[in-house]
């Protein structure tokens, strides 16, 4: 008897490990590990991922039987169902999370699947399949078993074809088209039966003599002077045969002009010598490529994707935010062409479904996307790439949180491959790392042509605001004038964290707060209502103060918009462009302000975090931060990292071509060591300053860190359950570890449920994965009281 092991879709900790179930005679050979089928689970039917099968007699007989397929083929791949089970062990989370976390969103839920018949032929050998159509929904009820093995064996030797149908315009698209039907020979001889003035039969017959092969789309044929009434008369006569072809959505807006490889520096020389030689060795070194703004990290990665893929091999690399970064994937493409498959968020579920396809079926051999692309199914990986490795939107928030750097060295381990982390900023933990050996690090220390790094002055607010009450300091404005003058280009920065708009009572000091979270509501003039950022609440705004009936409430702070309002009024004549969440929701949107600005079509971009990183601008001669300091407000101990990460990420982006840069930063904090090394751009020295506060602090890299959050509806509830954790965890540990807490978090109540949480800090605890594996376990049974814990291992913050 067969028996598979299957990983059911019940995310509880006690089905954290596979259950048996046996595979009925018609379905044996048939189900691979890697699909997803149906099966019996209490009274009712539920999906699992199959992750092992065995043959093993000493199950006694008594499994139930897998009920049906939902998959046909295999949609995880060997490496990455090892994945998972490492991944939710490394993060405290279900298998069945990881295993989901891994397809693409369309494939996760509940979907449709069609059977799509690859020609004629097919649909009449299989009547009782296709009913004479050329597409099926395939319903795994309406199966006999006899037939599900016909459907299958078509499907492995590629007579059908399964097709996830994802709702309207997410279906993969199948276009007509016409392959061949003559050789060269019966083409010479039909061609003598053909009048002179026949151009498109004539055409059509040379066509199927040159590319014998070739599935031409009917679009195609069009275009070349080959009508449809041609075509139905070349297949009724045996010429051509109808097909469908799979019209592959493109999810690049532009095609990419070819680009070839730049002659190197000599930093960059030994950079890419050093990685290719990984690459060749097959070794799984990580390196730490420490490269200032505008040093050309971005072209050591390409000559080194380019030293993988000649080595028959292929890469992956990632960036934090695809969509801020259409510059990258455009040099990418550039290079590579077609073989490049993109994954992120911005694009439909259909694209992402197409270029997934692409990847998996190895048509697709480097693959750029954000976060979840390390996942994506690869094979023959060579080489692992994450830009910006420092980026926050590398660690996941929510389950299974994993950081995108331990599961990029993971891979890199399975597939005997280098990882290369390039940032002008690294993390501390990962320049901790290579300060002690364990990665390589490899340094641009300067910018391409040995142009300067841009020259940083510090405004301290405090002085310009006893002047007046305006967001812009006279030496700002004054340089923004000199910049126009000269018809060069400006960045202005708009801290997003903390500086949107709030509504207050003038007379009382009445602000609007959620009545479901502790946080004030937020102004949206668009829509003209406050809103609740954490849980969604919305009202209209007051005319009137509710609290003193004054009519004098209006707003504060400041958003993109009013700053865009001012600068258009101080400088009438500048054309400005603004990018922030409310210019870029349309797709592509964000793509056309880049190409406007890029075009010099525009004087000023001013925008949020958006603009601050990745952006390869020759003309942008002077970069202005408004408000530097609004992420030291956070009380957290990475808020100074933070800070100098993005000024200077920021700062890179000015002066980057032969024209020398200059940068402003507004700051009420200018003694705040963050922005004073940020003004001289000094990573030595701001790593050398925040190891000694984070060594001290027994903060990371020095120490590691877990958080555990606890939430229900009742205050007393979660706080009594904190405790009883701290006093688990007490025993458990070592009394060398740091228990902290449990405090409220600093928002403590969101959409009603009150969050408390303990942190804790450790060097070496052989214990505590065992202790957190029971707190799982124990907290599962309390989630039926309401009760909710989640583990954070290495959080990003303490927040
Ligand atoms: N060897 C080279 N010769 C000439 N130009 C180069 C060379 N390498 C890179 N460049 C150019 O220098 C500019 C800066 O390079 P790139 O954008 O790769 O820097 P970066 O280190 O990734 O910067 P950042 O971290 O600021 O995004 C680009 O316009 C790039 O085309
Ligand atoms: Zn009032
Ligand atoms: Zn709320």
């Amino acid at each position: 008897m067969q028996v598979a092991q299957i990983i059911v879709d019940v995310p509880t900790r006690q089905t954290n490990n596979a259950y048996s179930y046996s595979i009925p005679d018609h379905l044996v050979d048939q189900i691979e590990p890697g699909m997803r089928v149906q099966v019996p689970f209490g009274n009712r039917k539920i999906t699992g991922f199959v992750v092992g099968i065995s043959d093993e007699s000493s199950y006694d007989g008594k499994l139930k039987p897998i009920a049906s397929l939902v998959d046909l083929s295999p949609v995880i791949n060997p490496e990455l169902l090892d994945l998972a089970s490492w991944l939710a062990d490394q993060t405290y989370s279900f298998q069945i999370s990881c295993l989901q976390t891994m397809l693409p969103g369309g494939m996760r839920t509940k979907n449709k699947k069609k059977l799509i018949a690859q020609n004629s032929q097919v649909i009449d050998q299989f009547p009782e399949i296709f009913h004479g159509q050329q597409e099926i929904d395939y319903n795994r009820q309406q199966y006999d078993n006899a037939t599900l093995s016909k459907i299958l064996a078509g499907q492995k030797n590629g007579d059908i074809q399964v097709e996830y149908d994802l709702t309207n315009h997410a279906r993969p698209i199948m276009l007509k088209a016409y392959q061949g039907n003559l050789n060269a020979k019966q083409v010479d001889e039909v061609r003598q039966t053909v009048r002179k003035n026949a151009v498109g039969q004539l055409k059509l017959l040379s066509l199927i003599k040159q590319q014998p092969d070739t599935v031409f789309l009917v679009s195609d044929l069009a275009s070349k002077g080959i009508t449809s009434s041609t075509l139905k008369n070349a297949e009724a006569k045996g010429w051509v045969v109808a097909k469908l072809k799979r019209h592959i959505r493109n999810p690049f807006m532009r095609p990419a002009k070819k680009s070839q490889p730049l002659q190197l520096n000599a930093d960059q020389q030994a950079a890419v010598s050093s990685i290719d030689e990984a690459i060749a060795a097959q070794k799984d070194q990580v390196f730490l490529l420490e490269g200032v703004t505008g040093s050309g990290k971005t072209e050591v990665y390409l000559q080194s994707i380019a030293h993988a893929l000649s080595l028959g091999r292929t890469a992956l690399m990632l960036v934090p935010e695809i969509t801020l970064t259409p510059q990258i994937v455009g040099r990418i493409r550039s290079r590579f062409g077609d073989q490049v498959a993109m994954l992120h968020s911005a694009m439909s579920s259909g694209e992402r479904y197409d270029e997934w396809q692409r990847i998996n079926t190895g048509k697709a051999k480097v693959v750029v996307g954000v976060r979840s692309a390390i996942f994506a199914p690869l094979q023959n990986i060579g080489l692992i790439i994450m830009d910006e490795e420092h980026d926050s939107s590398y660690k996941q928030a929510d389950n299974p949180r994993y950081q995108t750097r331990d599961v990029a060295k993971w891979r890199a381990a399975y597939n005997h491959c280098p990882v290369v982390l390039g940032s002008a900023t690294p993390s501390l933990e990962s320049r901790a790392r290579a300060m002690k050996g364990v990665y390589e690090l490899l340094s641009l220390p300067h910018r391409i042509n040995r142009q300067a790094l841009p020259h940083v002055s510090i405004i301290d607010m405090k002085i310009e605001m006893a002047k007046h009450h305006e967001a812009l300091s006279t030496q700002l404005k004054d340089a923004i004038q000199v910049r126009l003058d000269k018809h060069e280009q400006i960045i202005l920065l708009l801290n997003r964290r903390g500086y949107s708009a709030f509504l207050m009572c003038r007379d009382c000091g009445y602000v609007p707060r959620c009545p479901n979270c502790d946080i004030s509501l937020t102004m949206h003039k668009d829509t003209h209502t406050l809103n609740c950022h954490y849980c969604g609440h919305t009202e209209p705004i007051p005319t009137v103060c509710p609290q003193c009936h004054s009519k004098r409430i209006g707003f504060y702070g400041m958003g993109s918009q009013q700053l865009e309002e001012q600068v258009k009024n101080l400088f009438p004549t500048a054309r400005v462009l603004r990018m922030d969440v409310d210019t870029t929701r349309k797709k592509g949107a964000h793509e056309a302000i880049i190409d406007q600005f890029g075009a010099h079509k525009a004087d000023i971009l001013l925008g949020t975090q958006m603009i601050a990183k990745g952006l390869d601008f020759p003309e942008v001669t002077l970069v202005g931060v408004l408000n530097a300091d609004s992420a030291l407000q956070f009380p957290d101990f990475r808020s100074s990292e933070r800070t100098f990460e993005l000024l200077t990420q920021v700062s890179g982006r000015s002066g980057r071509a032969d024209k020398s840069g200059e940068v402003i930063i507004q700051t009420f904090n200018p003694d705040h060591y963050a922005i004073r090394l940020a003004k001289t751009q000094d990573y030595e020295k701001f790593y050398a300053t925040e190891m000694r506060i984070r060594h001290d602090g027994k903060y990371p890299p020095y120490y590691f860190t877990v958080k555990l959050t606890g939430n229900s509806a009742s205050e007393n509830q979660t706080v009594s359950e904190m405790f009883g954790i701290l006093n688990f965890l007490k025993k458990q540990l070592s009394s060398n570890a740091i228990i902290l807490g449990p405090t409220p978090k600093v928002i403590t109540r969101i959409n009603n449920q009150y969050y408390y949480q303990i942190i804790i800090k450790y060097r070496k605890e052989p214990n505590l994965k065992a202790a957190l594996d029971d707190i799982l376990v124990q907290s599962q049974k309390k989630q039926r009281r309401g009760i909710q814990i989640a583990i954070d291992n290495e959080p990003l913050d303490f927040m």
